[in-house]
C-alpha cells in the first residue's frame, strides 16, 4: 500500500534566531532547518539558554528571524498578516499572563478572538468549539474558577484549552510541563499526543523532559551549541545525538533505555 503523503505545515530553512539592537544583531542559534507535517507531535529540546523560547517566538512571528525562511503551509510567515497568522498558529508561553483574574471560561473564550466579529459576539459554532476545548482538556469543571486559584497543572491544561479554542492547525507550546509532577507531566504530553492523532493538529513543544519526549514525540529537534538535529527519536538515539546535550562527566545517556542517568 502506498504511504500517505503528509502535508507540510511548518518549515524552517537555515533559520537564525536572536536579538537585534540598533548597532548589531546577536544570533542565539543558527542554521536551523526542519520540516513538520500535519498531525505530528514534535519536541524541541536543548540545554538552558540554548534558544528554544527564542525559536518558538520567531516561528510565531513575535520576533523576526535574523536569517533564513520560516514557512507555514508553504508560504513565508512574513507574508501573513497578524490576523491571518492568528487563525493558523497559537502559542502558549511560560510567562504568567496578566489575565490571571479571568475565569477559566473567559480565558478559554479569548482563544476565539481571531474568529469572532468586531463586536466579539460568539456564534453557536464558537460556543461549541469552546465547550469541546474544555472537554478534551478535562477543564470543564473548572470553567467558573478564577485562573489565579488553579494549580500549575490545571492552569497548563487551561492554556492548552485556550489554544484549542483558537482552533489553529499549528500549536506551539513553550515548556508546557514546567512545575508539574511526573504524573501531570506525562498526562499533558499524552494529551498533546492524543490531539495530534485525533484532530490532526500539528504541535511543537519545548521541553526538558527528554525521556518523555523520546517516548511520545514523532520527531525531536535537538538544539546544541553547534547545530540543530531534527529526526525521529529512534534515529537520533542511533546517531548518538542525545549524548552531546550535557557534559558527559555529569550526565550520561543510555541508548538502551532512552534515559539519562547521573554519573557518579
Ligand atoms: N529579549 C532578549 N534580549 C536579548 N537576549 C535575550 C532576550 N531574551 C532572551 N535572551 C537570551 O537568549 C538566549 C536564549 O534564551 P531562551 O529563553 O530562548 O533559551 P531557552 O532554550 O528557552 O532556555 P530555558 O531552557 O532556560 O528556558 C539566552 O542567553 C537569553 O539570555
Amino acid at each position: 500500500m502506498a504511504s500517505e503523503k503528509k502535508t507540510t505545515v511548518l518549515e524552517a530553512s537555515e533559520v537564525s534566531v536572536g536579538y537585534s539592537s540598533k548597532k548589531k544583531a546577536i544570533a542565539i542559534a543558527e542554521a536551523i532547518s526542519f520540516s513538520i507535517a500535519e498531525g505530528e507531535l514534535v519536541a524541541l529540546v536543548g540545554s538552558n539558554g540554548i534558544g528554544k523560547s527564542t525559536l518558538l517566538r520567531t516561528l510565531a512571528k513575535m520576533q523576526p528571524e535574523l536569517k533564513g525562511t520560516v514557512s507555514l503551509k508553504g508560504k513565508n510567515i512574513n507574508e501573513y498578516t497578524m490576523l491571518q497568522l492568528a487563525t493558523e498558529v497559537s502559542i502558549v508561553l511560560t510567562e504568567a499572563p496578566a489575565s490571571q483574574n479571568l475565569t477559566v471560561l473567559e480565558l478559554v473564550t479569548l482563544g476565539r478572538q481571531p474568529h469572532t466579529n468586531w463586536m466579539g459576539s460568539l456564534s453557536e459554532e464558537d460556543i461549541s468549539i469552546i465547550q469541546n476545548a474544555l472537554l478534551v482538556t478535562n477543564t470543564e469543571t473548572l470553567a467558573q474558577r478564577k485562573c489565579f486559584e488553579l494549580s500549575d497543572g490545571q492552569l497548563q491544561r487551561v492554556y492548552i484549552a485556550r489554544a484549542l479554542a483558537q482552533d489553529t492547525p499549528l500549536i506551539l507550546l513553550d515548556e508546557p510541563t514546567t512545575h508539574l509532577d511526573l504524573y501531570h507531566r506525562a498526562s499533558v504530553l499524552k494529551l498533546l499526543k492524543k490531539l495530534t492523532k485525533e484532530t490532526k493538529k500539528t504541535i511543537l513543544f519545548s521541553t526538558h523532559e527528554i525521556d518523555l519526549a523520546i517516548q511520545l514525540a514523532d520527531k525531536i529537534l535537538v538544539m546544541t551549541p553547534e547545530i540543530a538535529y531534527f529526526d525521529t527519536p529512534k534515529n537520533l538515539i542511533e546517531a548518538k545525538r542525545f549524548e552531546v546535550l550535557f557534559p558527559e562527566d555529569t550526565i550520561q545517556f543510555d541508548p538502551k533505555t532512552g534515559r539519562f542517568t547521573v554519573k557518579n
